[in-house]
């Protein structure tokens, strides 16, 4: 089967994730038939996806058409041979237990055409188990989705032992259609990708507490804000749910051994069914406490905490890695996407150095005798190659960014795009220092004459000063002033560089995402998009320039209203205090950002150079100002661009401009 054939797709199953998927499937344009297996089920189902796509047409993030024509697109269904009887795609998320899927497996044969592809969205059972319920096992695999789908970008495509790599290819496809990222699970090893590497990092940190090496405290304040992973290792595991991350463990440890075994601390948990948020308790008290409250306090990191937890990381990578698995890359995209990570597991380690890891494996392997720190045969090889990554691309001129993305999408033009979707865009002081590689190379390539500067989604060009940046290293002013000074200088440099600057904004614009579009040279946005210096409402000031930019384009009266009130504003309306250019719809947004830049881009390049050299000069000096805008005259006035210009307006042309 190939993508074209894929018409009408089956869920089966309209909970939480089957509601979920066939919402995002319709979205994408193709009929679903939600089945369940009462009215009241099924019904239920197809009403949260009506309200969660008029919430979705209420934030503009689709129109009120699309949305009604998602819904249409959906029929919810009862009768098994009705739903999947003309199905070229079937998702299956019903309940995860063996005996119910094998019911509606058997159920579901007898009614399916031959060339429709299965795809289970289990996220602990065995692929292959399942497949084999069925008389079509090389047309199935799975498709684990995460809760939320229509929020979570991920779907992990995983092979059973009989799947062919045409069902494989078809579903990466598919999701890929429907607006996911597909990464692929080479084999059926229990976790997959996500859940093997997140589901040990909370039982690591559990056995930690367990044999008194450190407290739940010191744990989390250092999986938080030293090693800096969003959540701290339990309130990860009171997010999940520790009966979820309990369960997948169990059958690890069913499947694959003493190195999986649950600490006691968890199953005592369960035992309690104090099993996190769900329940109003687990690790945390979120009844009668403060909740998940992690300590920022850097008395409380742990060194030992911090590379046991990474050790155990890495030799979870090594084994994906040398099992032939997953690639790192695929892994890191996986985590990064699945648990909103950051950065994956094996840059982690790579950053750390997998050497001292392996080391200190070795040692709690020899002091502890638990199964759980035997390093997998991987780890030293890739120990000895000094890391997952290979870093002779850096050689080569070739330089890999993790928090922004670097291409040319057109003649002349170079694109910026702010790449960390799953965290609004925001910014962090690694994306700072991303930034300032990437305008170090778009400055020293001679072929590019326009940068444009994008947010990658559709919900924000960027919050803002990523909370983690702010946060992390125990808040230390000394490290602050630093951070504030590099945005300052980073984002200054695009007001310096002798190209134009064009932001395109989509989504919120805030605090320092709005700090950074305030250095472009040209500001369009979408019309659903909100601008706004919210640090007050942090206690905080304005720190990347905001103090000092801002006023300079709205005026000093604007700008003071702007920062005291730390209100959101429209696009109209900064387009009316002269700080958005141009406001467009957002269907029109992509044509409209590259045909801006790509407008610049045709301008003559020393002209530019000497204007934008003067213009930034007058800012602070008018006299200094007139000084370089004669010398930039001077300096034109006889070149081959001027000459190009004259004879293109005699011969009634379009200039083509040389820099020269
Ligand atoms: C020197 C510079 C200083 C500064 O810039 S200070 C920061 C100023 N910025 C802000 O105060 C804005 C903070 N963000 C927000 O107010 C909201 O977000 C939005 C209005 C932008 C969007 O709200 P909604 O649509 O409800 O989304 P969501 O659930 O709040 O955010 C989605 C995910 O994005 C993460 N996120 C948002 N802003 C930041 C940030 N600034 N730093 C780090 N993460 C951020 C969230 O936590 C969450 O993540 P999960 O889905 O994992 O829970």
């Amino acid at each position: 089967m190939e993508l074209e054939d894929i018409n009408t797709v089956a869920v089966l199953g309209a909970g939480n994730m089957g509601h979920g998927i066939a919402e995002v499937v319709a979205m994408a344009g193709y009929d679903v038939n939600m089945r369940d297996i009462n009215e009241e089920f099924v019904q239920n189902g197809y009403e949260q996806i009506e309200w969660s796509l008029d919430k979705l047409a209420e934030n503009d993030q689709l129109t009120q058409e699309q949305a009604d024509a998602a819904l249409e697109r959906i029929t919810p269904l009862v009768d098994m041979a009705e739903a999947c009887g003309d199905a070229d795609v079937v998702i299956e998320a019903v309940p995860e237990q063996m005996e119910i899927k094998q019911d509606v497996y058997t159920e579901l044969e007898a009614v399916a055409p031959d060339r429709a592809v299965f795809a289970t969205n289990t996220s602990s059972l065995s692929i292959t188990d399942l497949s084999e319920f069925t008389d079509r096992a090389e047309s199935f695999c799975g498709m684990h989705f995460f809760n939320p789908p229509i929020r979570m970008d991920l779907v992990e495509v995983i092979s059973g032992a009989h799947t062919e790599d045409a069902t494989l290819d078809v579903i990466e496809a598919f999701a890929e259609d429907v607006g996911k990222t597909p990464v692929r699970v080479r084999k059926d090893v229990p976790g997959f990708i996500v859940n093997r590497i997140l589901v040990p990092l909370m039982n690591e940190a559990a056995w930690l507490v367990e044999d008194d090496v450190a407290t739940i405290e010191e744990v989390d304040a250092t999986t938080k804000f030293d090693i800096g992973l969003p959540m701290g290792s339990f309130e990860l595991a009171d997010y999940v749910g520790i009966d979820v991350g309990y369960h997948v463990l169990d059958y690890m440890h069913e499947v694959a051994g003493d190195r999986y075994e649950p600490c006691p601390l968890m199953e005592t948990k369960v035992d309690n069914e104090e099993f996190g948020q769900k329940s109003g308790k687990g690790f945390y008290d979120y009844e009668d406490g403060d909740g998940a409250d992690v300590s920022m306090d850097d008395d409380l990191f742990s060194e030992t905490v911090k590379e046991r937890l990474l050790a155990v990381l890495a030799n979870e990578v090594a084994y994906l890695v040398g099992d032939d698995v997953a690639s790192p890359e695929e892994i890191d995209t996986a985590v990064k996407l699945g648990g909103r990570w950051p950065k994956g597991p094996a840059k982690f380690a790579d950053e750390y150095g997998v050497a001292d890891l392996a080391d200190a494996l070795e040692d709690a392997y020899e002091e502890t005798d638990h199964p759980r720190y035997e390093p997998f045969d991987h780890l030293a090889t890739v120990a000895d190659e000094g890391g997952f990554y290979d870093d002779a691309g850096e050689d080569d001129g070739t330089v890999e960014f993790d928090t922004i993305e670097l291409t040319y999408p057109g003649d002349k033009v170079a694109q910026i795009e702010l790449n960390r979707p799953q965290q609004m865009n925001s910014i962090s002081l690694e994306l700072i220092e991303e930034l300032d590689a990437a305008i170090d190379l778009v400055d020293d390539d001679d072929d590019v004459r326009a940068l444009l500067l994008t947010g990658a989604g559709s919900k924000a060009f960027s919050a803002g000063a990523d909370f983690m940046s702010i946060a992390g290293g125990g808040a230390d002013p000394f490290d602050a002033v630093e951070l504030s000074k590099y945005g300052q200088e980073t984002f200054g440099r695009l007001e310096e560089i002798e190209l134009p600057v064009v932001a395109a904004i989509d989504g919120y614009c805030l605090g320092g995402g709005m700090e950074l579009a305030t250095c472009a040279d040209i500001r369009i946005a979408t019309s659903r998009s909100e601008f706004g210096q919210p640090e007050f409402n942090l206690g905080l000031l304005p720190g990347w320039g905001g103090t000092q930019r801002l006023q300079r384009i709205v005026g000093m009266g604007r700008a003071k209203e702007i920062i005291f009130t730390a209100d959101r504003f429209p696009a109209e309306e900064m387009a009316a205090f002269g700080f958005i250019n141009e406001v467009v719809e957002p269907d029109e947004f992509e044509t409209a950002a590259q045909d801006y830049a790509a407008k610049l881009a045709g301008g003559p390049p020393l002209a530019m150079r000497f204007t934008k050299r003067a213009m930034q000069k007058g800012w602070d000096n008018h006299e200094a100002g007139l000084e370089v805008e004669s010398m930039g005259f001077g300096h034109v006035v006889n070149s081959e661009d001027v000459h190009e210009g004259i004879n293109a307006f005699f011969g009634d042309d379009e200039p083509e401009f040389e820099g020269k």
